[in-house]
């Protein structure tokens, strides 16, 4: 059996033939009959002669690999613009016609090689074909179209931390390749399965030219996927200069000057706000409206286009803004106009002088210190409020916390005293202005947990539309943060939209510990945009995959020639040894011990995840019995299709709960002499019985055992199962109906004294899946069913089965 190898050049341009034979010794006849049959086929007639090479003179024998070895030849000539000589031809052999008048000439030299068609063909008798039409395509490097303003941010993920850490130090050790890096977007925007380690780096060049990396960072991922909340700040976060940076990354300042040209007709220079370092803009409040708002565009954009979506959005007070535009309720142009509005309101208004303050206390703690003229305007959290109040008041209150030791802390508002009873009359004129924006109030979603309507009132109407009446209620409640917050898993990522992450503090305190919170901004920093790409890693590093490519230059593909290979940079693990027996092939252990590690990301045991109860996946008392069967059949140095077995006095002693982010070790005993076997899982006996090879066979060659070589193993497995499963349901079913006759089992059990053993059962099992199988014994004890089910089943009353 050989393989023979034509890579045929259209109009023979490129004309070449490698034979390839698919042993690691050549065999001469067949290489000959190779040869003859091309020199009939392709050379007859022809005056040029035909080139003929090996790959395997080149490479050795690759097996499988047999056809991309032989494209890897071809693209190599194209990039060197040769085909590489043959290997080891010393004297031509002269039997072959062909050779002999020259019509085929084996390439014993590199030749020259154009960028035309050629046909890589090869088959086999053994399978292995391939059948590829290709074409050169010298595309000329020319990386001044992809510049950019911006760092770039790469995200990378591997089996393994090192080789993750080896891709990123490969790629800062060498200069940007902008389409290498457009590769490696396109590849992790993707979560790419058992690839159980992600690491980011944010590359620059220094003035010398060379790469640097400007934030990076590795860790070991779960592979679990979390909800994500958006979290919309309010006043306190704008900040001078805020949007200056941010300006260079392209979706961002689409979205601002989107808003800007909104605000123009009403003569506010939105882009000033946000780009100059002046503080005395903020003076304004109506430009912390606005600047946070078109901020908050901004962020929002960036991460709609990365495709990052939200599972839940929760705002702060006037973040509720930002959360309706996240929701899709409104367009940029009404939530912009909407912070407009609010901040005219609160300049044309005419307020006492009032001041707001963040202290470390609840709203529990609080509330009853505060003096009668201050109220808390903001539940941050179980230990931190905001309160709301005349300026006086407020100052003498702070100092007097202070004093205390209590964090108090200024919130930058303008002198207004928002969310509480002195910015009351303000709410007819916003609702007036907002009703002139939002004109067709849309629903909120589910996604949108209010801050500003008590949770009981949700299904009210007032709350479900994101419209003037609600964000006119949400100026003038106080804020539910902390009530609504508790809403956030434990495991949720939560990235927080605003000028400047000020509520880390307060999440900080507030979250759960397996919390991700993660601000895309923070105050007076002095590189946002690294800032932001370094955060954009973090969320792929917390288990979200943002389509980084949006934030570059689009890359033309195919990418040109030059560009690093990637193949190399993926690394194997392979420090870890796993027990995995070869199914296919007799080479069996002989053990009475094995470990078996399992995952349900294993394509073997992917299986495991479908046995699920009561929401929790459990390792099936089918699958452990699979095991012990396949072990005894290692043992035996036979296949476990071969080996027909008989399982007594099984005891499932224990269950065993898989979860998503954990292997599942087990430890197997078989003892040789006896067939007793021992299944535990962290030091608790799982299954327990004994296990006995049958001379005969119970199955017969029709199906359900005798799957055909070469199937899959994981297939094979839940054949096997699903066997097992079977036989372990009849039986119990059987056992099960005995509930039915609960008395009489009672009395038999009085009459007879019977203790240990409750049902002894011969099944003749006709018509189980379609086979006739032979008579099995089968003996399940009480303590079986007792210990698996937590209860006697001989005690209930239901005549459901109880198992399965
Ligand atoms: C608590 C904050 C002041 C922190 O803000 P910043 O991040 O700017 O503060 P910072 O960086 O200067 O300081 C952070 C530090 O604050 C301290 N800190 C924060 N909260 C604390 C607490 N509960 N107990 C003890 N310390 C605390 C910690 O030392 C922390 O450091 P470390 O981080 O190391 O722990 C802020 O979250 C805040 O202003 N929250 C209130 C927001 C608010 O109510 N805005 C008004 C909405 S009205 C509005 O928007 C108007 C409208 O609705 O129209």
């Amino acid at each position: 059996m050989y393989l023979l190898m034509t890579l045929i050049a259209k109009q023979f341009a490129n004309v070449y033939a490698a034979v390839h034979s698919i042993h690691i010794k050549t065999v001469p006849e067949a290489d000959l009959k190779e040869l003859d049959a091309i020199g009939e086929l392709f050379c007859k007639g022809t005056k040029r002669p035909l080139a003929v090479g090996s790959v395997m003179s080149n490479i050795g024998y690759t097996e499988a690999a047999s056809g991309t070895s032989a494209i890897t030849k071809v693209l190599l000539a194209y990039h060197s613009g040769q085909i590489a000589a043959n290997l080891y031809y010393e004297t031509p052999h002269n039997q072959l016609q062909a050779i002999r008048e020259d019509q085929i000439q084996i390439v014993v030299e590199n030749k020259p090689f154009s960028q035309t068609y050629v046909a890589v063909n090869n088959h086999s008798l053994g399978g292995l074909n391939c059948h590829a039409l290709l074409h050169g395509y010298n595309k000329k490097k020319d990386l001044t179209k992809y510049k950019t303003n911006i760092p770039r941010l790469v995200n990378i993920s591997g089996r393994i931390e090192s080789n993750v850490k080896k891709i990123l130090d490969s790629l800062k050790s060498r200069p940007m390749d902008a389409e290498e890096i457009g590769l490696l977007h396109n590849i992790h925007s993707q979560d790419i399965r058992g690839h159980l380690a992600r690491g980011y780096t944010v590359l620059d060049e220094n003035e010398e030219g060379h790469t640097v990396s400007l934030a990076d960072g590795c860790e070991f991922y779960p592979d679990i996927r979390r909800p994500v909340w958006f979290v919309y700040s309010g006043m306190g976060s704008q900040w001078a200069g805020m949007g200056a940076q941010l300006m260079r990354i392209p979706i961002f300042a689409r979205a601002i000057e989107k808003c800007h040209k909104i605000l123009e007709p009403k003569g506010v220079d939105l882009i000033k706000i946000l780009v100059e370092p002046d503080k005395a803009i903020y003076d304004n409040i109506l430009n912390s409206f606005v600047g946070i708002a078109a901020v908050q565009i901004g962020l929002t954009d960036v991460l709609r286009e990365l495709n990052v979506v939200p599972d839940n959005i929760i705002g702060h007070s006037v973040g509720e803004l930002g959360c309706g535009y996240a929701d899709g309720c409104f367009t940029a142009e009404e939530m912009i106009l909407s912070a407009y509005s609010r901040g005219l309101i609160s300049v044309k208004t005419p307020f006492i002088k009032g001041a707001m303050a963040a202290v470390g206390l609840g709203y529990k703690d609080i509330v009853n210190l505060c003096p009668p003229e201050i109220e808390v305007a903001c539940h941050n959290s179980l230990e931190s409020s905001t309160i709301s109040g005349p300026v006086h008041e407020m100052r003498a209150f702070v100092e007097e916390l202070s004093t205390k030791g209590i964090f108090a802390k200024e919130v930058p508002c303008s002198n207004i005293a928002y969310h509480s009873r002195y910015i009351a009359k303000a709410g007819p004129g916003l609702r007036h202005y907002l009703s002139e924006v939002i004109k067709d109030p849309k629903p909120r979603s589910q996604k949108w947990v209010s801050t500003s309507v008590p949770q009981d009132r949700w299904d009210e109407p007032e709350a479900k539309y994101s419209s003037a009446e609600y964000h006119t209620n949400n100026l003038l409640s106080p804020v539910l943060f902390e009530e609504t917050s508790r809403l956030i898993p434990d495991n949720a990522v939560v990235i927080e939209i605003a000028p400047h992450g000020l509520l880390q503090a307060i999440l900080k305190r507030s979250l759960g510990p397996n919390c991700v919170h993660i601000p895309l901004t923070r105050r007076g920093h002095s590189d946002p945009v690294t800032f932001l790409l370094e955060n954009i890693g973090k969320l792929y590093q917390a288990g979200l995959t943002p389509e980084l490519r949006v934030l570059y230059p689009t890359i033309e593909f195919p990418v040109s020639a030059g560009t690093p290979m990637l193949s190399h940079l993926v690394e194997w693990m392979h420090t870890e040894k796993w027990p995995i027996p070869n199914y296919l092939e007799a080479q069996y252990e002989k053990a009475g011990r094995r470990t078996i590690i399992l995952s349900v990301h294993d394509e073997e045991y992917q299986y495991i995840s479908g046995n699920v109860k009561d929401g929790a996946i459990m390792f099936s008392e089918a699958g452990a019995l699979v095991l012990v069967w396949e072990t005894l059949a290692m043992m035996s140095n036979t296949k476990m299709h071969e080996l027909s077995v008989r399982f007594s006095d099984v005891y499932f002693d224990s269950e065993v709960i898989v979860t998503d982010d954990e292997v599942l070790i087990l430890d197997l005993t078989i003892q040789k002499a006896s067939g007793r076997f021992e299944i535990t899982h962290k030091e608790n006996t799982v299954v327990r019985g004994y296990i006995q090879k049958l001379k005969r066979k119970l199955f017969n060659t029709v199906g359900l055992m005798m799957e055909p070589e070469g199937k899959h193993r994981n297939s094979i497995m839940k054949q096997r199962i699903r066997a097992v499963f079977g036989l372990v349901e009849i039986v119990l079913r059987c056992t099960l109906t005995m509930n039915d006759f609960q008395g009489l089992m009672m009395q038999l059990e009085a009459m007879f004294g019977l203790v240990d053993i409750l049902v002894e059962y011969t099944l003749t099992m006709i018509g189980f899946q379609g086979l006739i199988t032979e008579l099995e014994v089968w003996k399940l004890h009480r303590q079986t069913l007792k210990v698996n089910r937590g209860q006697n089943p001989f005690q209930g009353h239901s005549n459901k089965p109880k198992y399965g």
